[in-house]
């Protein structure tokens, strides 16, 4: 261990020192309070083994002193001549955590040195823990919010999304645009094509969208199966009509064939366009819902399409 040994008696510096470089510690050496507040930022040591009555700063001062300011417990040891029931009360309420009686004995100081080891070995193990657990928190919490098919936000996470947004956009007198976006056919290409191409298709789709959204305050959310939601702050419609017409140019260039389709011959989006500055009456459902609308009609009227709620009003 890394020890910092305070005494103000040189003689009793030597002996201590001896004693812990013969224990195998490295050994840093100060004469008073002072110099061991000085030292054990500059060293960070292990334990500090200190004397009590000390010139400049006494021993229980230097203590309080560093674990007001320490972020890392690190075990004080008092060396002392004499000591009564007070002294120790006292030691102990300034942060320190055992004495030891002057002369040392290098029995007792070697098992003392031991035990303070094991406590601070024990203390580092509970914060390893502890970090573990914040980080596996952490990922829960992150997991939680992922769908895990696609890596998209999922419903959970939209839903909350999107409840903040109108109620920004609100405030701010912004658009907010909402679209749906919905696989054509995709029972007949799960059928044809089994149930994992059909995960896969989901997956290229999920790409195409999240790599179509450019801004940063954009949100592209699986919906629930082959459904997908983009939420769109600060967006006109005209803005959002413009995105999903590149959206499906893009699906039609990952040409993944669907021969089933009554479509075209390969995989095609249908989406429905929601666009309205939000007021005290617009809820996030209702940006849904409308959304739906569109995209339901999309499909009524031969899907592969982009419609939006106020052409069909
Ligand atoms: N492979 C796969 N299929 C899914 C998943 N979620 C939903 N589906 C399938 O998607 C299909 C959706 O079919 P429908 O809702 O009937 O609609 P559709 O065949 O796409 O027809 P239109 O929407 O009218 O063009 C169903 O067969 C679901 O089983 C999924 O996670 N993976």
């Amino acid at each position: 261990m890394k020890v910092l040994l305070v005494d103000d008696s040189p003689v009793d510096r030597v002996i201590s020192e001896a004693f812990l470089l013969e224990l195998g510690h490295e050994v840093i050496l100060g004469e008073n309070g002072q110099q061991a507040l000085e030292l054990y930022r500059e060293h960070n040591p292990d334990i500090i083994l200190m004397d009590e009555v000390m010139p400049v700063m006494r021993g229980h001062e230097a203590a309080k002193a560093i674990r007001e300011h320490e972020d890392n417990w690190v075990p004080i040891i008092f060396l002392s001549a004499r000591f009564t029931a007070e002294d120790i009360s006292a030691g102990i309420d300034a942060g320190g955590d055992d004495y030891l009686a002057k002369p040392l004995d290098q029995q007792v100081l070697a098992a003392k040195m031991k035990a303070m080891e094991r406590i601070s070995n024990m203390r580092q193990r509970l914060i390893e823990v502890s970090d573990e657990l914040e980080a596996a928190n952490v990922e829960l919490k992150r997991l939680a919010d992922v769908d895990g098919l696609t890596g998209l936000a999922n419903r959970r996470y939209m839903d909350r999304f999107l409840k903040h947004e109108v109620a920004r956009c609100s405030r701010n007198n912004e658009p907010l645009s909402v679209v749906m976006c919905d696989i054509d056919e995709f029972k007949s290409y799960n059928d044809f094509y089994g149930h994992l191409k059909g995960d896969d298709c989901i997956r290229v789709i999920a790409n195409v969208l999240i790599s179509s959204l450019k801004r940063a305050t954009d949100l592209a959310a699986r919906f629930g199966g082959e459904e997908f939601a983009l939420i769109l702050p600060n967006t006109t419609e005209k803005d959002a009509k413009v995105l999903a017409e590149k959206i499906r140019a893009k699906v039609k260039s990952q040409n993944i064939m669907h021969e089933k389709s009554s479509v075209v011959s390969h995989v095609t989006l249908s989406m429905g366009v929601y666009n309205e500055v939000p007021t005290s009456m617009l809820r996030g459902d209702d940006y849904l819902n409308l959304a739906d609308k569109a995209l339901y009609h999309a499909k009524q009227t031969g899907r592969n399409k982009a419609v939006s709620y106020r052409d069909i009003k």
